[in-house]
């Protein structure tokens, strides 16, 4: 069926959408009276899919190739399945008259994101995105699902080259925002450190043009400079800030003591690592600033248990397992091993997988890990993959995770720590397979 392509008839679309609240993009995952939208990747057309999800309950599907326009009565012609995705999504953040607080950075987004939320969640009804759905796609989605109830909604956001989270902030619209740190991560796409600055403060920039709120770690010169001419700041660390934490870390998980006024008192968490310092005490700045309880943080903050191999704390036997293979890239590498250094510990072993995405610095921040590594000892460090093959280094090399974990088994280790990281794709969570 031959038809002209149309630009989005958002009212339309919006009317549609108050009905259902629930938007898909995946047949493998839809729900009956989903809204499909059907988006392009590297490996479908996501309009092949269209009458199917339909078939399948869908309550509406978005297309934008007139060959899948079908069911004139339950679909929508667009240009742009995408830009109609983000265009509903803007249309519907701009009827929320609520606070949306925005967290970018290269570390700690997702674990910033879900203790910021656990605790505002003990004072307001809160919507935050899921996992890290964070980019392009996951930032409409995430803002199309928050309900007309919510209070203060939390979005992450992703990016891995400029102007991305400038084009985030134009649909979300944030009144309020957070750039975790700023560190070595996608180097690919933002081609230098400096490069990562430039496109996180893209958040810092929409908030100084828009009278928005940054809560900031005072702790970090760089971020601090960032702020120039930005209308309200409210600083957390670990002296001069408005909310002033101290980080006592000396056994695997840390603890937060407060001091000052801050009436939050002593957090002890489930999180590995003093690298998680910042991370709850942005979360101390933002619940005590929209002014939840005070004796509800701690609790808040402590009942969080991270999941999804993000610095989780495992027991196996009389081993214990730092497992932190969620992702990884300089700087997080870099705190992840510091941190293990410190933990009182009688033996500790070290698997590292490579790190991706760090285009021409690949190799050598491969051998700055190396160097990191030698500043200690070690009982083992095996590394794994990727760059570490191009490098010279004293250690053990394995191809894979899976020879790395043959290896581990076969070492049959006793009351020892040991610590396993390495980028998505190399999949170490499989050593423990
Ligand atoms: C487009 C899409 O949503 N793809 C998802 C899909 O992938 P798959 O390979 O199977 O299919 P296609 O992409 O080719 O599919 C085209 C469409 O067809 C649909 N479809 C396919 C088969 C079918 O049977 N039915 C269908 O309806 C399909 O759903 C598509 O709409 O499935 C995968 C498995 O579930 C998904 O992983 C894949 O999702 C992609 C990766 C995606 O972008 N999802 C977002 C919702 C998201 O937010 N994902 C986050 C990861 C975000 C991330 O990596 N963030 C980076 C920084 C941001 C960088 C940014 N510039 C970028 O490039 O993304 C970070 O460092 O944090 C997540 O899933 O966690
Ligand atoms: N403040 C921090 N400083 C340095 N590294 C950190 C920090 N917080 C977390 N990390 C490291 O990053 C890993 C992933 O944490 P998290 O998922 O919160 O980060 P993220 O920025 O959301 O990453 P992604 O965008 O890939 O999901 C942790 O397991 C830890 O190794
Ligand atoms: C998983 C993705 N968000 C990410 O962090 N990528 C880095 C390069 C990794 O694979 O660890």
């Amino acid at each position: 069926m031959q038809q002209t392509l149309l630009t989005v008839n958002i009212e339309q679309l919006y009317s549609i959408y108050q009905q259902h609240r629930s938007v898909q993009t995946d047949t493998r995952k839809l729900k009956t009276n989903d809204i499909f939208f059907a988006l392009k990747g590297d490996n479908f057309n996501g309009n092949e899919f269209a009458a199917k999800a339909l078939e399948m309950g869908a309550a509406f599907a978005v297309v934008d190739e007139a060959a899948y326009y079908t069911i004139p009565e339950k679909m929508m012609l667009v240009a742009d399945a995408l830009e109609a995705l983000q265009q509903l999504a803007l249309w519907h953040r701009q009827q929320l008259h609520i606070p949306i607080l925005a967290i970018t950075g290269t570390n700690g987004k997702t674990t910033t994101k879900e203790l910021v939320n656990a605790a505002l969640s003990a004072g307001f009804k809160t919507y935050a995105t899921v996992g890290n759905l964070n980019n392009h796609i996951g930032v409409p989605l995430t803002i199309l699902s928050i309900l007309p109830d919510v209070e203060i909604a939390v979005i992450e956001m992703g990016a891995n080259h400029q102007q991305e989270i400038a084009s985030y902030c134009r649909i979300a619209l944030p009144t309020h925002g957070i750039i975790t740190n700023i560190g070595k991560a996608h180097l690919e796409g933002f081609g230098s450190e400096e490069g990562v600055k430039k496109a996180k403060g893209e958040l810092y920039d929409f908030l100084r043009a828009n009278n928005g709120t940054v809560f900031v770690c005072n702790d970090y010169g760089y971020l601090v400079e960032m702020l120039k001419s930005i209308p309200h700041i409210i600083t957390y660390g670990s002296k001069k800030a408005d909310y002033i934490g101290e980080s006592i870390a000396d056994t695997a998980f840390l603890a937060v003591a407060l001091r000052g006024s801050s009436q939050v008192g002593f957090i002890q968490t489930q999180l590995v690592g003093a690298y998680n310092f910042p991370n709850v005490m942005a979360a101390v700045a933002v619940a005590s600033h929209f002014k939840v309880p005070e004796n509800k943080i701690a609790p808040a903050i402590a009942a969080y248990t991270p999941s999804n191999n993000r610095s989780q704390v495992i027991q196996q036997d009389n081993n214990t397992i730092i497992m932190d293979a969620y992702n990884a890239n300089p700087s997080s590498m870099r705190a992840a091993i510091e941190n293990f250094a410190g933990i009182l510990a009688p033996n500790k072993v070290l698997l590292l997988g490579a790190m991706m995405e760090l285009g021409a610095d690949s190799v050598k921040e491969h051998q700055a890990l190396v160097n990191l590594l030698e500043r200690n000892h070690w009982d083992a460090v095996v590394l794994v993959g990727g760059d570490f093959k191009k490098i010279n280094h004293p250690y053990i090399f394995m191809e894979d995770a899976t020879a790395a974990g043959k290896w581990l088994k076969q070492q049959q280790f006793q009351n020892t720590y040991i610590l396993i990281k390495g980028s998505r794709s190399t999949g170490m969570e499989r050593v423990l397979a």
